[in-house]
């Protein structure tokens, strides 16, 4: 579909459409910093993200105020009650705008407005969460607010939700200036443009940059650029999206996004430099058996990974002939808690193999055992469909109900790690980027 320039006549002039960075992070020297960083590369207002002002209250308001004199600071405030208060709090922090949340009561609502023209600021509300958001938008624009954010909060965008999907409704209801947030990118950012957003709230994909100047600047040529429409992009199914980001991750990134679990014991690559993702096939065999594991091939494809319990570090399930087997068929990888021979060949496959433990000695093909049902593989339950990630790290097995949701937050892990690392690279120590002392718990 191609949008075209419709939004931004404002009271009948024409505004740019403004950039805003949120500062979603917990440090406030790491937050000035990256907010300095942002508004060279063209960031309009900045935010005092919600998890700063939680971490380091209204300090986080008075510092970007002290550190950016001429920009418009926004404090996410989320509030839901004692509006009156917490405005008067942001304003006299130095907020310029304050965000607070459409699902308030009206009353709420309301006093936060009186203290914003006390206190020469402005509301912006923010319909995360609304249960219906049209509706409530109409609303708010009759209760006088000075604009209107369609968000779609990190957790849910986790799940697959996007902002973009609904900002077309809230556009064609009220009339004030709407803002966008929830995992924009400089793409989303131009259809946003497109489409008639007055504001672009960006978030992690700039802050967690390692350079956020050039991806601020991104966003915001994308948004220039917008000004004169856009082509909207197809979506991808969710499994073509989780599929990507898997093969982009590593293991640890997604252990690390499933709270520190996930990984399997005493499985490891035996012929490391290779990575596999694919949904399970799993095999339940027996010390000494080997039929089950062969036969489970001829059931898998390119967009599989077989998974084998033969519990033998002694006798091996699996050897040459099955991974030239599995090569031409190609099956994306095979995970074993067990033994396996024929390095040499393996190797010289190149075909990615996870195992326990290697030996010379095979077992018999028996045919005990069992094809796609529930088994144990390195200490964790398996099910046929789970999704198998394996690399030089090891292997992790991410339940098949929360496949999408795991890789997006694994990608969030990966990109925190990249701009940790450029902070490292400039000198400071691991312990001092993640402030660990302060964190501790006490
Ligand atoms: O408001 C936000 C969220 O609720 C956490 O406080 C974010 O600032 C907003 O979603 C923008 O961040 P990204 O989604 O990372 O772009």
């Amino acid at each position: 579909m191609v949008c075209s320039l419709t939004a931004w006549l404002y009271g009948g002039d024409l505004i740019k459409p403004i950039l805003q960075v949120a500062l979603d992070l917990l440090e406030l020297d790491r937050a000035v910093q990256i907010a300095l960083e942002a508004s060279d590369g063209g960031a309009d207002w900045i935010e005092a993200g919600t998890p700063l002002i939680k971490s380091e209250g209204m300090d986080a308001v008075r510092e970007l105020r002290k550190a950016l004199p001429g920009k418009k600071i926004v404090a996410d405030m989320k509030t839901v009650d004692t509006g009156s208060m917490e405005v008067e709090m942001a304003a006299k922090a130095g907020a310029n705008i304050v965000a607070i949340l459409a699902s308030s009561d009206d009353s709420t609502v309301s006093d936060a407005l009186r203290a914003a023209r006390k206190y020469g600021v402005e509301i912006v509300v923010d319909l995360l969460g609304s249960p219906d958001p049209v509706e409530r938008s109409r609303e708010m624009e009759a209760l006088g607010v000075d604009y209107i954010c369609v968000h779609v909060g990190i957790d849910q965008q986790m799940i697959g939700q996007r902002a973009i999907d609904f900002l077309d409704d809230i556009l064609g209801t009220v009339k004030i200036p709407v803002a966008v947030a929830g995992g924009i990118d400089a793409s989303s950012a131009a259809e946003a443009i497109a489409s008639g957003a007055s504001i672009v709230i960006v978030g992690g994909s700039v802050t967690r940059s390692p350079d956020v100047t050039a991806s601020s600047r991104k966003v915001r040529e994308a948004m220039d650029r917008a000004m004169g429409g856009v082509n909207r992009r197809e979506r991808k199914s969710m499994d073509e999206e989780m599929f990507e980001i898997f093969k982009e991750v590593s293991t640890p990134n997604i252990s690390d996004a499933m709270h520190r679990k996930g990984a399997m014991r005493d499985v490891l690559p035996i012929n490391p430099g290779q990575k596999i993702v694919g949904r399970a096939i799993t095999v339940q065999t027996f010390e000494g058996d080997w039929a089950k594991s062969v036969e489970a091939i001829d059931l898998a494809g390119p967009e599989n990974v077989i998974v084998i319990y033969n519990g033998s570090r002694y006798v091996s399930c699996w050897g040459g002939l099955a991974t030239q087997s599995c090569k031409m068929k190609g099956v994306g990888g095979v995970v074993i808690d067990g033994a396996v021979r024929d390095l040499d060949e393996i190797r010289e496959m190149g075909y990615p193999i996870f195992a326990s433990s290697i030996t010379p000695m095979a077992g018999e093909p028996k045919g005990m055992g069992e094809i796609n049902a529930e088994i144990t593989c390195g200490g964790l339950a398996v099910r046929p469909g789970d999704i198998i990630v394996g690399d030089d790290s090891g292997v992790v097995v991410i339940p098949r109900e929360r496949g999408y949701e795991i890789s997006r937050r694994a990608k969030e892990v990966e990109k925190t790690e990249s701009r940790l690392r450029e902070e490292i690279l400039r000198g400071r120590t691991l312990s001092e980027v993640a402030n660990l002392k302060k964190w501790e718990k006490k």
